[in-house]
């Protein structure tokens, strides 16, 4: 076993092969026994690693004799989004048969996760974890979707989330529609949303055309529309690197202090951090503002655009500059996946920019979902820590030194004496 415990697998002559490993391959899947898992379906996440002898590979720099990631990644997920099953194991074999159909390969790991499993109590993550290999061969074939197959999940609602615009039956609240993250399964408490993940079963019957759920021919509102039985506890991030970044920051959060339904509860100090992706561009600033909201998800997100739009967010490039980027990073505990709207927020794992300020003014703050944990300890392993550069406290008060054609050094002089260094900031 490795630290990991996983197997280590031998070659012929006793030593370790190599591995390739890719984790989180995500898709929506509609496996399962109940009924509204095939009709819905839910994410399915894999995590594979393929032992075999890349150093023929490495000596001639070819593909042609390893396995190609890309193409593996989306083997995997062909399995996940295919022919729906009853078990999660038959998802797990069905991709070690596939990724075993290449000689190349002598074993591999794959762990199938199904994280909003129909499971009545709180829970984390369901995993089927199997190992196979040359001579404990998949009971499965190698999977190959068929081309001219009807799709293989059967759905009562379009293929896609986006947000259409539709008819509110008469006496019902005013909807949008789409397919949904949990619509029966997920029905909300009666008198609005509960705190669930989407797949998670209700044991209320299902709604009925007169329910606050409403159905309008095909399609269906979900539990993001649905305002909450009373005050959700949110996480927002706030983040601006065009313009005058601090005053639009402090402005955001009058802004989204006087929208109805919104409640500012505390305000993280401001870091001053290195960009994550996209083109090269000036330094962010970054806060989170811990709030209270009787807004129903979705209303909260149109909130949040508002506030951004009010101050010239414009879209051009994915990840470039902006004037102000407002995410959701958590509504309560509700886990949910549509086109647009995630929660969590994604990518919130992986960032420092959002962690350090929210462990800041959160010190026991837990992110929820798969990925999730103590975000103090997410924040101290995320890949961007070291360019979270440092932290004011007194923002919302006082000036800061300006972000944008600066150098990234520590700011020096009078302003800095009310800036707080934070413990992590490498230039401190
Ligand atoms: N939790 C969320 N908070 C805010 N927007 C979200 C969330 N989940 C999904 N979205 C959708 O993401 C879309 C793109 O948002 P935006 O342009 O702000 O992305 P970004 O800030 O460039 O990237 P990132 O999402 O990685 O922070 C929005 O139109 C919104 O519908
Ligand atoms: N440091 C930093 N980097 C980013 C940020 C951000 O707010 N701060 N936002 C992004 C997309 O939302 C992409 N990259």
């Amino acid at each position: 076993m490795n630290d990991e415990g996983r197997q280590d697998v031998l070659d012929t002559s006793g030593r370790r092969l190599d591995q390739i490993k890719l984790s989180g391959i995500t898709a929506r899947g509609y496996h399962g026994v109940f009924e509204h898992e095939r009709r819905e379906g839910q994410t399915f996440v894999a995590d594979v690693v393929v032992h075999l002898d890349t150093r023929r590979a490495a000596a001639r720099d070819d593909l042609a004799h390893t396995l190609d990631y890309g193409a593996l990644a989306e083997q995997v997920a062909t399995v996940l989004a295919g022919e729906p099953v009853d078990l999660v194991e038959t998802v797990a074999e069905r991709i070690a048969a596939t990724v075993m159909a290449s000689s190349i390969v002598q074993a591999v790991d794959v762990a199938v996760h199904k994280p909003h499993a129909p499971i009545e109590v709180p829970f984390g993550d369901v995993v089927v974890a199997i190992h196979r290999d040359r001579t404990k061969l998949p009971a499965a074939e190698p999977y190959a979707p068929r081309p001219t197959e009807a799709p293989a999940h059967p759905r009562s609602v379009p293929p896609s989330t986006a947000t259409l615009p539709v008819t509110p039956a008469p006496g019902a609240p005013a909807v949008t529609a789409g397919v949904v993250a949990w619509t029966e399964a997920g029905v909300p408490a009666p008198g609005g949303l509960s705190e669930q993940g989407p797949d998670t079963p209700s044991t209320e019957p299902p709604a009925s055309s007169t329910d606050a759920t409403v159905v309008v021919g095909e399609l269906v509102t979900d539990v993001l529309d649905q305002a909450p039985d009373g005050p959700v506890d949110v996480v927002l991030a706030l983040g601006a690197n065009l313009g005058p970044a601090q005053e639009t920051l402090r402005e955001a959060v009058t802004e989204l202090a006087s929208t109805p339904g919104i409640e500012v509860v505390d305000v993280s100090p401001l870091a001053r951090t290195s960009a994550v992706g996209g083109p090269d561009q000036p330094d962010f600033l970054n806060a989170v503002v811990l709030a209270s909201t009787t807004l129903a998800p979705r209303e909260l997100l149109r909130a949040t655009q508002a506030i951004e739009l009010a101050h010239g967010r414009e879209r051009h490039e994915h990840w470039g500059p902006r004037t102000l980027d407002i995410d959701i990073v958590v509504y309560g505990s509700v886990l949910a996946v549509t086109d647009d709207l995630e929660l969590p927020h994604p990518r919130t794992h992986e960032r420092a920019f959002v962690l350090q300020p929210w462990a800041q003014v959160d010190p026991d703050a837990v992110l929820p979902g798969l990925g999730g944990g103590p975000v103090g300890a997410l924040a101290a392993t995320a890949p961007d820590r070291d360019g979270v550069r440092w932290l004011a406290l007194d923002w919302l008060t006082n000036a800061i030194p300006a972000v944008g054609n600066d150098t990234g050094a520590v700011p020096a002089g009078p302003a800095w004496d009310r800036v707080r260094t934070g413990p992590d900031a490498p230039d401190a």
